[in-house]
């Protein structure tokens, strides 16, 4: 029996269905048993020669045959109900729990991972809830009382069924501990084997340009060898466990009969105690039947444990709803090191972003740029130090407040799956299509979506796949504008753009609080002030002029990027 303690956890989140399920499996046990047992009392009567009362039991017996052919109907329906629910709360809960967790967990756990536990460890655990936990419930009701009740009729052969029964249920747990072993082995194989594959198929094209498309499918036939043995492996304990189980059910029917032999009674207590044999070891051949879907389950909960229990990196502790209109921007003394790095990503930075005005951060790789960037949308909180807007430090308001009040514009431009609108309504889904249009032709964006085939409502492939990286980038700069944030942060998004793109950023930029990141200096215009970080601290601030009369550390920046270009 697969029972899990984070499944049965899980569990009480879908009582209502896991509960259905094992109600229609507990009647139509209900029907087995009334169909065998008037069965047994039809032939006590013919053997008594009472061919009338026969007559009727087994009218009542064919009647009973009906009633079970509509519950196992009706099984199969609530089962399918029960499967969508679950599959649907466990998948809204998920990915509530990633959104939680944020881009920070992703970056440390393997998105095919990730996956994994959201596609397959969901379908796994739908059957297990909708099939194999409510047939757990049967196992463990049934036998109990018929065995029971065969006390009332036949003591001995009651004592031997009962003996069989508590091996059938008890032994096969002492290879528990070994299949849930093997189970984390298997879900490990398989997760990994599916972080591969899609690790190969988004890296086809460089996988090519570097030749290495037959070595990585080396590496996934290996992985996919793992799989094949640690499964393997699992099903041999499967047959250990079934064999067990099987020796059980036929000494104990074969007990039974023994027993009757034995200690022989009238014709309705042998009758009786041979259907309770049979029908007392049907809900343990349904588990047998259901064997898959445990499994399924058993090896779905440590991907699901996983996700579950990850802490996100901060925590949604504030109240603020109202984001604060043309805010000032403040770092003030901030240090942050990522988790398990040996030096802090940036160190006792402080600088202010004027309301209304844009401030570059600009420095070599690695300088933390993008890390101030992440700080200021709190995917981490800084070790030490305050990040505050409008003078409210960004932990008082709520994450939600925070993310609205702040609209990004990176220089790669993820895109989804779906309409021009769909990807412009994801910053405003209410935003009506003059809304669109306005916004899009404000962006520099509309001519080219009104020269698509179906216009805003192109379809547009996986991750934008049929635009250009400028178009890409427009329809975000139309995204942002749509979102009316109070706040900016171009995230290099000035580099490599044509004219009427860095037009569109200008008017973008118009009015609001802009945190401009740029890798190089060529792309930094118009901007109130410049603040050079490198290896993680602002090393010089002030603007272009000052910072080029200087000749510091902007100063020798520029000259190499100009050396360079
Ligand atoms: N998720 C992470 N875990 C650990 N260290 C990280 C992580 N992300 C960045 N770093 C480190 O933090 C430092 C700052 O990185 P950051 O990405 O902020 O630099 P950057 O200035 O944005 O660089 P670039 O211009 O190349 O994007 C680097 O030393 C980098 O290796």
């Amino acid at each position: 029996m697969m029972v899990h303690r984070r499944l049965l956890q899980l569990a009480g989140d879908v009582r209502t269905p896991v509960a259905a399920c094992a109600g229609v499996g507990l009647a139509v046990s209900a029907a087995y048993v009334s169909q065998a047992l008037l069965l047994a009392a039809a032939l006590s009567e013919l053997v008594a020669g009472r061919y009338d009362a026969a007559v009727v039991l087994l009218a009542w017996a064919f009647a009973v045959i009906a009633a079970r052919g509509l519950l196992l109907w009706a099984r199969e329906s609530v089962a399918a109900w029960a499967g969508a629910l679950i599959r649907a709360r466990l998948r809204d809960r998920l990915v509530a729990r990633l959104g939680a967790l944020g881009p920070a967990h992703l970056t440390g756990a393997r998105t095919g991972r990730v996956q994994t536990t959201l596609v397959d460890g969901v379908e796994g655990l739908d059957a297990y809830f909708s099939r194999y936990l409510p047939q757990v419930v049967v196992t463990c009701c049934v036998p109990l009382a018929l065995v029971g009740w065969l006390f009332t009729v036949h003591a001995p052969a009651a004592a031997v069924l009962a003996a069989a029964v508590g091996g059938v249920l008890v032994v096969p747990r002492f290879w528990d501990a070994t299949l849930l072993r093997r189970g984390r082995a298997r879900w490990a194989a398989f997760a990994e084997l599916a972080a591969d594959y899609l690790e190969a198929l988004q890296g086809m094209a460089t996988l090519r340009a570097f030749g290495a498309v037959g070595r990585v499918g080396a590496k996934l036939a290996t992985r996919a060898r793992e799989l094949y043995l640690t499964t393997m492996g699992q099903l041999r304990i499967s047959l250990v466990e079934s064999g067990v189980s099987a020796f059980f059910v036929q000494a104990g029917t074969a007990g039974a009969v023994l027993a009757v032999a034995a200690a022989p009674g009238d014709a309705w207590s042998a009758f009786a105690v041979l259907v309770v044999a049979v029908e007392c070891f049907r809900p343990v051949r349904g588990l047998s039947d259901s064997w898959h879907a445990g499994y399924l389950g058993l090896t779905a909960a440590d991907g699901l444990e996983e996700l579950l229990s990850a802490r996100p990196a901060v925590r949604d502790g504030g109240t603020g709803t109202a984001f604060p209109a043309r805010p000032e921007i403040r770092f003030d003394g901030v240090t942050f090191t990522y988790p398990g790095a040996g030096r802090p990503a940036v160190r006792d930075v402080s600088f202010t972003v004027p309301a209304g005005e844009t401030v570059a951060v600009v420095g070599p790789s690695g300088a933390g740029k993008s890390t101030l960037a992440a700080l200021l949308q709190r995917h981490h909180d800084p070790d030490a130090g305050v990040i505050s807007v409008g003078g409210r430090p960004l932990g008082e308001l709520t994450l939600a407040t925070l993310r609205a009040g702040i609209a990004v514009v990176a220089q790669d431009t993820y895109l989804f799956h779906g309409t021009v609108a769909d990807n412009l309504r994801l910053a405003r889904p209410d935003a009506s299509d003059a809304d669109l249009e306005r916004a899009a032709r404000l962006a520099h964006a509309h001519d080219f979506v009104a020269a698509l085939p179906q216009g805003y409502a192109t379809p547009l492939g996986e991750r934008g796949a049929t635009l250009s990286g400028g178009q890409r980038q427009r329809l975000a700069i139309a995204r942002a504008l749509l979102a009316d944030a109070p706040v900016l942060l171009l995230d290099e998004a000035t580099s490599h753009v044509d004219p009427r793109t860095e037009e569109a950023l200008a008017r973008l930029r118009r009015g609001r609080t802009c945190l401009l990141v740029a890798h190089r200096l060529a792309v930094v215009r118009d901007v109130s002030r410049i603040v050079v970080l490198d290896g993680g601290a602002v090393i010089e601030s002030g603007d272009h002029a000052t910072l080029t009369a200087a000749a510091g550390a902007y100063h020798r920046l520029l000259s190499a990027q100009e050396v360079r270009t």
